[in-house]
């Protein structure tokens, strides 16, 4: 018998290009995932096929082995040392060991000598499109033995349908964080980091249903920079783009995780606020002018001062119209702060 290190070496000869093979294994994000039907059924499958009691895919993570899907017994995950499984992504495509008790590297482990007390192991690595064996499909036994060259034939090809599941679950994965990428993309604005305007309106639609439908009050400020062209005049588009992105940031900051502030268009935004009375929407629009007064923004090295006027619009459930007739409403409020002198909140009537 082999001294345990020597054993332990055998078993865990972690190759050179083992973080090659791992950074391959972590590409396919399908380690620590739910279990699910599909790569049941395959497991379920090689074990009828071999005529085995269980039969496991494992992927071989660097100091674990974890079990995506089993059949016969459950298992979560092994140390990488305790699983027959690390020793089928060492180079041979199929390992075959048909008496675990003779074999140095596996007669030690604790799933030959405690219970289930398992003899034999079958296994075909699964490999990843760039030709690494990131774990295995393997079949086992408590009595000795070896598959036939037909039921090995098949368990290669079941492995194959196993990473093709694999790998599309990954292509899926990517598919989904691609399309959420694209629909972030579609709705905000690329300054502000807000909704943009076809975002906010479709949003505000949605909101004023809501509304009617729970009878609950619906608010939105309009929000408009004071004088914003002189900032464009005297220090450039860049210093005002600069600003609008320093404001749009502040808003994202400010606002409840269920208001909605978008770019209504030029340096006019807007903040729907669902579920907020006029008092309460006032209130928000008084602390947002205050907070925005009190930003610094810099020309350069130049201290740079900006303020902004705000109107508030407001429909009780009693009342909810559209969503047009209240933008107008902040619009008509924004229009009266402008006209009182600027830097100051109104509201509806
Ligand atoms: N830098 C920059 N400026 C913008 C952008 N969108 C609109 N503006 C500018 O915002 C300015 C708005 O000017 P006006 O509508 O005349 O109003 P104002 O100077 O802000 O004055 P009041 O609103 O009356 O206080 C214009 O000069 C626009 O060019 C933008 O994306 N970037």
């Amino acid at each position: 018998m082999l001294a345990e290190e020597q054993v332990h070496a055998l078993i865990t000869p972690h190759s050179p290009a083992d973080h090659l093979r791992l950074a391959a294994l972590h590409r396919y994000h399908i380690l620590d995932t739910p279990a699910c039907e599909d790569f049941t059924f395959l497991t379920e499958l090689a074990a009828t096929i071999c005529g085995l009691p269980y039969a496991f895919v494992s992927l071989v993570d660097a100091d674990r082995v974890w079990v995506k899907s089993c059949a016969g017994m459950h298992l979560a995950e092994l140390p990488r040392a305790d699983s027959y499984c690390a020793l089928a992504v060492l180079g041979e495509a199929v390992t075959e060991i048909p008496d675990l008790t003779q074999d140095p590297r596996t007669a030690g482990m604790p799933l030959t000598v405690g219970a289930p007390f398992m003899r034999r192991y079958s296994s075909v690595a699964l490999t990843s499109s760039d030709g690494f064996a990131i774990g295995a499909l393997c079949v086992m036994d408590t009595r000795p033995g070896r598959l036939s060259d037909e039921q090995r034939a098949t368990l290669v090809k079941l492995a194959r349908q196993v990473m093709a599941l694999i790998e599309l679950r990954a292509n899926e994965k990517t598919l989904e964080a691609t399309v959420r990428e694209l629909e972030l993309l579609a709705t905000t604005d690329d300054l502000t980091g807000l909704h943009n305007r076809r975002s906010l309106l479709h949003r505000l639609k949605f909101e004023v249903a809501r509304a009617r439908r729970f009878r609950v009050p619906l608010s939105a400020v309009m929000i408009d920079l004071d004088h914003f062209k002189r900032v464009n005049d005297e220090h450039g588009h860049a210093v005002g783009d600069q600003v609008l992105h320093t404001l749009g940031k502040l808003l994202r900051e400010t606002v409840r995780v269920i208001d909605i502030p978008g770019r209504y268009g030029g340096e006019e935004l807007c903040v729907i606020l669902p579920n907020t009375p006029l008092d309460g929407a006032c209130k928000f629009a008084e602390s947002l002018r205050a907070r925005i007064a009190a930003q610094i923004h810099y020309a350069g090295a130049r201290p740079l001062h900006v303020t902004a006027s705000l109107g508030v619009g407001t429909f009780d459930h009693m009342d909810v119209d559209d969503s047009e007739s209240l933008l107008r409403q902040a619009d008509a409020a924004l229009y009266r702060a402008k006209h009182e002198g600027r830097n100051r909140v109104a509201c509806a009537n």
